[in-house]
């Protein structure tokens, strides 16, 4: 378990994350969810151990972690940008963070992972050969290769799009729960964070405005501020559906209608 006790973070005097209490369970998914700047970056970094507390207490499995530098927490992360090097090709993007701890996965291991991310045809092709779905396999394989105790994932799904966002979402749900893996996702998308997690901690201004189940938050909104913040987003989505529906292109509209 993972648990987040009175965390405060300042960054030249402006506090930017004000008393956050947190339990997530292993092998939860959870989603952080708030408008721009809210401090959902923060926040996975002060998980990461990226950046480091300015007060409160971060403890994982009983043990306080608060002054653990990053290496030793054994959590790691798939960034946006996938920051996958351009200069090796997938296979040997997978299996550069076993250079140097060679015994966490074994063959077999790394070549399941291959096959559950559905990579087996593409191991020597060249990054810039990659389509954005496949970037993102190869950035979660190359992750969790390293066994990771915790993953965390930051807009994992905002450059892709239809059919393909839809099937990277299913492989996360399934990594999550085949290795029970307590997988910690930050997004500004509600719709993603209702679909992909088990629960939902909504931020706002620093402060938890609400964590809970996405049924939770969906039929009972703590504030004002969940229930405008969800349906303003989903409403806007609904909107920019609807134009593409009526834009009577068919293959926008049969791919939105799948993943909707
Ligand atoms: N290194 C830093 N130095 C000073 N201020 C920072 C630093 N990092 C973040 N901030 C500030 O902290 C606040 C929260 O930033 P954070 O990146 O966590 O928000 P966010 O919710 O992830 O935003 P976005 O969705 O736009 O990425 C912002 O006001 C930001 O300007």
């Amino acid at each position: 378990m993972l648990e987040l006790k009175k965390i405060r973070k300042s960054y030249e005097g402006i506090e930017v994350l004000k008393n956050i209490n947190l339990k997530i369970e292993k092998g939860e998914i959870v989603s952080i969810l708030g408008p721009s700047g809210c401090g959902k970056t923060t926040l996975l970094n002060l998980i990461l151990g990226l950046t480091q507390v300015s007060e409160g207490r971060i403890i994982f499995d009983g043990e306080d972690i608060t002054q653990m530098p990053m290496e030793k927490r054994g959590f790691n992360i798939v960034f946006q940008d996938y920051a996958l090097f351009p200069n090796l090709n997938v296979y040997e993007n997978i299996v550069y963070g076993l250079k140097n701890k060679p015994n966490i996965s074994t063959t077999k291991e790394v070549q399941d992972l291959i096959n559950l991310l559905g990579l087996g045809k593409h191991l020597t092709k060249k990054i810039e050969e990659l389509s954005g779905g496949q970037k993102q396999r190869t950035a979660l394989a190359r992750t969790l290769v390293m066994k990771p105790k915790i993953l965390l994932l930051d807009e994992p799904l905002s450059a892709l799009d239809g059919v393909i966002k839809e099937s990277i979402k299913q492989k996360i749900k399934e990594i999550a729960r085949d290795f029970k893996l307590t997988t910690i996702i930050v997004t500004h998308d509600p719709e993603e964070a209702l679909t992909l997690s088990d629960k939902v901690l909504i931020v706002n201004e620093g402060q938890i405005s609400q964590f809970g189940t996405p049924e939770e938050i969906i039929k009972k909104p703590a504030n004002d501020f969940v229930s405008e913040f969800i349906l303003r987003q989903l409403e806007i989505k609904r909107n920019n559906i609807l134009e593409l529906f009526w834009d009577g292109n068919n293959r926008d509209r049969k791919e939105i209608l799948q993943v909707g």
